[in-house]
């Protein structure tokens, strides 16, 4: 057993049947995936136990029903496959007869991935471990296999049927991602700095960063906020912006409806920590599409457009913010970055991140994108996690299902 608590592929018996959980979450453009240092992480983790001899069974999932990124991994077993350097068969299913015979079907060393476990019914909504293993997807799984591995460290934070349910029933050992990164997360967790402690806060999951921003408040001493939840506070600040305008996207009401009273309680009980941004870049309706336009956050009277970046005079004022500070982290894009126009956030601050000789963490699977992207060099980072969420969660201390979940495994 590792020192954490949990076993690890160190502790893993030869010749196993084995059902290995990825997180293969990636930026979805034109309908497929692109490639990420997700991919190039656990493919390790994939070689490694093909190479001992393992029948290996690949889980992972893709977005979230409801949204653009919500695909098949049809596209992911191909850019697994370069990076493994082998092979991988892929079953358009995740637990009926077609997946359970290709299992079935396996010689030692061939690796299968299975169908995004999202499109099962069994994996959402989160539930307690008890529940999601009495299901049918796990029950079925499970039966075809010998172990499970968990090595999706940055969906941990999720209780969902693939993450907490198979180690219920199946003995359950921590994938080397999975290990490396809870071992550096729970090191950042414990580390004390000399200055200022700054939060870089934006993307579009509002609801993980905002839940920590509230946990954080002793530890961080500025938060900088972009992205979606940038404009919620905003909102919360009676500026119309943070609304949702495309019927068709949900990516600002639902979170706003969850979190108001959390934004309205902060901004009153220690705004001071919270800086906003002055002004916000849009694409000109007039022009292509990508003509970025700027407005003053006090200049904007009406809900007309979307929102993709912080404005330069933010971008600028928040880089000033980052060459003050002794440790900055960063969860979640200030914008669209991936759309050159709207990178100027993102790519100021990460910049000055990396020109200053601050203790620097960049998490999350797309934000760590930017890095690679604008030609940026990792070595000037402390730690760039592949994880968004679940490394946010690991700095408030707060426990991760996934890892608990193994934890129980180890001690049976
Ligand atoms: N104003 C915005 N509108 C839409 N998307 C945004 C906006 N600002 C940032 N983003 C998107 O947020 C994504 C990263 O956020 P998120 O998925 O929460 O983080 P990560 O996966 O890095 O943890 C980027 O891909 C970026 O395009
Ligand atoms: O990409 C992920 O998290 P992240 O965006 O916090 O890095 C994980 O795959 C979790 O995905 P989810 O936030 O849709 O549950």
């Amino acid at each position: 057993m590792s020192t954490h608590g949990f076993d690890t592929l160190d502790d893993l018996p030869a010749d196993r049947r084995l059902l290995v959980r990825l997180d293969l979450n990636s930026p979805i453009e034109d309908g497929t995936p692109t490639d990420n240092r997700r991919f190039e992480r656990h493919a390790e983790t994939v070689r490694e136990l093909a190479d001992a001899g393992h029948r290996v069974v690949l889980l992972a999932h893709q977005g979230r029903p409801g949204r653009d990124d919500f695909v098949s991994l049809d596209g992911h077993a191909g850019i697994l496959a370069e990076h493994v350097g082998q092979g991988i068969g892929f079953v358009a299913d995740t637990h009926g007869e077609a997946a359970v015979d290709a299992i079935d079907a396996l010689d030692p060393g061939e690796i299968l991935l299975l169908e995004n476990t999202r499109m099962c019914d069994d994996e959402l909504p989160e539930a307690d471990p008890e529940a999601k293993a009495d299901t049918e997807f796990v029950r079925t799984l499970a039966a075809h296999v010998d172990a499970y591995v968990n090595d999706a460290y940055s969906a941990a934070h999720r209780s969902h049927a693939s993450l907490v349910g198979f180690p219920e029933v199946l003995p359950a050992y921590a994938g080397r991602v999975m290990a490396t990164e809870y071992a550096a997360n729970t090191a950042i967790a414990g580390r004390e700095f000399d200055g200022r402690v700054t939060m870089v806060v934006g993307g579009t999951k509002a609801t993980d960063v905002i839940e920590v921003m509230d946990a954080l408040g002793d530890s961080v001493d500025d938060f900088l906020l972009g992205g979606i939840a940038g404009e919620l506070f905003l909102r919360a600040g009676g500026h119309p912006v943070g609304f949702d305008l495309d019927p068709e996207r949900d990516l600002y009401d639902s979170q706003w409806e969850r979190n108001h009273e959390l934004i309205e309680g902060m901004l009153d009980e220690r705004g001071d920590q919270i800086t906003l941004a002055t002004d916000l870049a849009y694409a000109d309706p007039d022009g292509t599409g990508r003509e970025r336009v700027e407005i003053a956050v006090d200049d904007i009277d009406e809900k007309e457009v979307s929102f993709l970046d912080v404005g330069t005079g933010t971008a600028e004022a928040y880089a000033d913010v980052v060459r003050d500070s002794a440790a900055v982290f960063v969860k979640g894009a200030l914008g669209v970055f991936e759309d050159e126009p709207f990178s100027v956030g993102t790519v100021t601050v990460l910049e000055a991140i990396a020109e200053t000789d601050c203790f620097s963490v960049v998490g999350g699977g797309d934000t760590s994108r930017a890095i690679e992207r604008y030609g940026l060099a990792e070595s000037d980072f402390d730690h760039v996690s592949i994880a968004g969420g679940a490394y946010i969660r690991a700095l408030t201390g707060r426990p991760l299902a996934g890892v608990e979940a193994l934890k129980r495994a180890a001690s049976r």
